[in-house]
């Protein structure tokens, strides 16, 4: 997304190195109910192990991927081969698109059934996304705190709750110099689904 585009539509979030949008309600509530429901049925949810420190571990959520023909992605030691798009990730894509300008490939979704699901620290920054890559998140079901920090510093630290029917747009410089994750929480919280566009270079 060019920085001119995203400065007209967002704030920045980010102190510097890099831009962080956020858009509260890219989807209406009754809209946000149906996808929930949608993709909470029609996706093969699967739970994943990785690779870490030499040990292969589970990831602590359900994940799954969709694309065009013959995406790959890979991350932590696993492959996975993206599954041909189904009609409301279609129908995101679109909404993204017309949103953002950006022509995204695949998205990866992340089921988190409760509280204790998580993603821990890292960075998007995988080459085939190219130098500065745009990724737009989606988020339906229950609000998890989105956590920000600097990389090096591992200072800055920014909390962005997401929430059903937001988007959150990374851009820029934001993957070389920034971290990000979902933390754990003892809340008692139902499931959440959230998916990354992302654009393959
Ligand atoms: O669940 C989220 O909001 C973050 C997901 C994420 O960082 C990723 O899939 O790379
Ligand atoms: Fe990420």
């Amino acid at each position: 997304m060019q920085q001119d585009l995203f400065l007209l539509k967002y704030r920045n979030l980010l102190p510097y190195q890099g831009e962080v949008g956020f858009y509260d309600g890219f989807l209406a509530q009754e809209v946000a109910d149906l996808f929930f429901k949608l993709l909470e049925d029609q996706v093969p949810w699967k739970q994943e192990p990785i690779w870490m420190f030499g040990k292969k571990v589970m990831q602590p959520r359900l994940t799954a991927l969709f694309g065009d023909p013959g995406v790959t992605y890979s991350y932590s030691g696993i492959e996975m081969k993206a599954l041909d798009w189904i009609e409301p990730l279609a129908e995101i894509r679109q909404r993204l698109k017309a949103h953002t300008s950006v022509d995204f490939t695949h998205v990866l979704l992340n089921y988190y059934r409760d509280g204790k699901d998580s993603m821990g620290w890292h960075r998007d920054n995988e080459s085939s996304l190219g130098k500065n890559p745009c990724i737009a998140s989606v988020s339906l079901g229950a609000t998890r705190n989105f956590q920000i920090r600097h990389y090096e510093s591992k200072s800055n630290k920014i909390d962005i709750p997401l929430n059903h029917g937001s988007l959150l747009i990374m851009a820029g410089e934001s993957q070389h110099f920034w971290e990000h994750q979902i933390p754990k929480t003892k809340k008692e919280l139902g499931p959440r689904i959230n998916l990354t566009f992302r654009k393959l270079i």
